[in-house]
């Protein structure tokens, strides 16, 4: 099957201008300033794409895609999620995560939903393990997880913290990264470690220290929610600067947000303001997460439920209110994760990467059409671009 996607303003992220895409199968086969439409291939379909940019297919590094939650008893449970929720945000690559409930939920299901997912058509990853520590694993070792398990490209998401966290002690965090890393690298893997960061006051002070008095690098973190609350971010900001990976959790509430948690495409303006290099900043949806609320006594009020669209309203807001460059925005959901991840052929519109792209409209820079692994997805236009609340 090839498809030539024809007059389009290309962003790889970084701007290639007006360019021609032939999508071989399920790559990128070649770019190019004009390749006649009059190729003589077998089943070739021509796409116009003028009047539409054409961007990489967004990586979400965290979404919870067999459900989570679970803070307020069973009936809080949050539901799994489905194709449509994933495509229709311009994702095309999610890494999934198990979260509080590590023990409701368990790995084997999660690597079936990834495998389902794969098969629907979108390309899926996962972190070993859950909040809890000692971590979670199928082989009893985060080493031979990694090496065994395909699917399992790091560790996550961690907790720390937190008051629903195991209460790690720095020692244990340490010997996590450590093993996640020893795993990776025997099995060519980015052996990550996604670290849930609460609010706890504690914020993100086992990482500075690991990094200054283990010889484990800042790197093999990846600390997530770091928007989550004002005192948090404004510490993310220094970790960042230091050369720290920071990950923005896009899935908010109108509540979250008068709480005082800081929009993410807010949160990416103010990094970038403050020097911390676009290189080291990704956001992730949190999708299908549970976004639980407490009172100052530990209890549960009340939660709603994350979004993959929150990705897409995120990258968008950063672009259209807060004026930042699309070639900038899009490294923080595209080849940001790719890179971090160590996710090779994603993230990037290259020749002989997957053929993972968006064609966003040029003039409302909404999404008119996702392809993933170089299959068009079916997209249900009513629900196109409906957030979790409606926007
Ligand atoms: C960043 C905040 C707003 C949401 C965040 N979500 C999770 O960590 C996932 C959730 N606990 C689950 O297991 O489904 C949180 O709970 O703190
Ligand atoms: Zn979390
Ligand atoms: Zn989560």
């Amino acid at each position: 099957m090839f498809i030539l996607i024809k007059d389009g303003e290309v962003f790889a992220p970084e701007s290639l201008g007006e360019r021609d895409i032939l999508l071989a199968g399920r790559s990128i086969a070649a770019i190019e300033d004009d390749i006649p439409a009059g190729l003589n291939l077998t089943n070739l379909q021509v796409i116009s794409a003028k009047g539409k940019f054409v961007i990489p297919g967004f990586i979400d590094s965290h979404v919870h895609i067999l459900g989570g939650g679970g803070e307020g008893g069973f009936a809080t449970r949050t539901p799994e999620i489905t194709l449509t929720d994933i495509t229709k945000a311009g994702v095309t690559t999610v890494v999934g995560c198990l979260g509080t409930d590590g023990f409701g939920r368990s790995l084997i299901s999660l690597i079936a939903k990834a495998r389902a997912l794969e098969e629907e058509g979108v390309s899926t990853y996962l972190y070993v393990g859950s909040y809890q520590v000692p971590v979670r694993t199928i082989t009893g070792r985060i080493e031979d997880d990694l090496m065994l398990i395909d699917k399992f490209i790091g560790v996550g998401e961690v907790a720390i913290s937190d008051h629903r966290s195991s209460q790690p002690t720095i020692d244990e965090i340490a010997r996590i990264a450590a093993s996640a890393r020893v795993g990776g690298m025997l099995s060519g893997k980015a052996g990550i470690v996604n670290v849930h960061l609460g609010d706890g006051a504690r914020k993100l002070a086992f990482l500075e220290e690991i990094a200054v008095k283990t010889e484990i690098p800042i790197t093999q973190f990846l600390p997530t929610h770091i928007n989550r609350n004002p005192n948090l971010f404004e510490d993310g900001v220094e970790y960042a600067r230091r050369g720290g990976y920071v990950d923005f959790t896009t899935s908010t509430t109108p509540q979250f947000l008068q709480e005082g948690e800081v929009k993410s495409s807010r949160g990416l303006k103010i990094m970038l303001e403050h020097g911390v290099s676009s290189e080291n900043i990704t956001f992730s949806s949190d999708g299908q997460g549970s976004l639980p609320a407490f009172n100052a006594k530990g209890e549960f009020i009340g939660l709603d439920v994350g979004s993959c669209q929150s990705l897409f309203t995120e990258f968008r807001d950063a672009v259209l209110e807060e004026q930042i460059d699309m070639a900038i925005v899009l490294k923080v959901v595209t080849s940001n994760p790719a890179r971090i991840l160590k996710l090779s052929r994603k993230g990037g519109i290259k020749a002989g990467f997957d053929a993972d792209l968006i064609l966003l409209d040029q003039d409302t820079v909404e999404i008119d059409s996702v392809i993933a692994k170089g299959q068009p997805m079916i997209l249900h236009k009513d629900v196109l671009n409906k957030g979790t609340f409606g926007r």
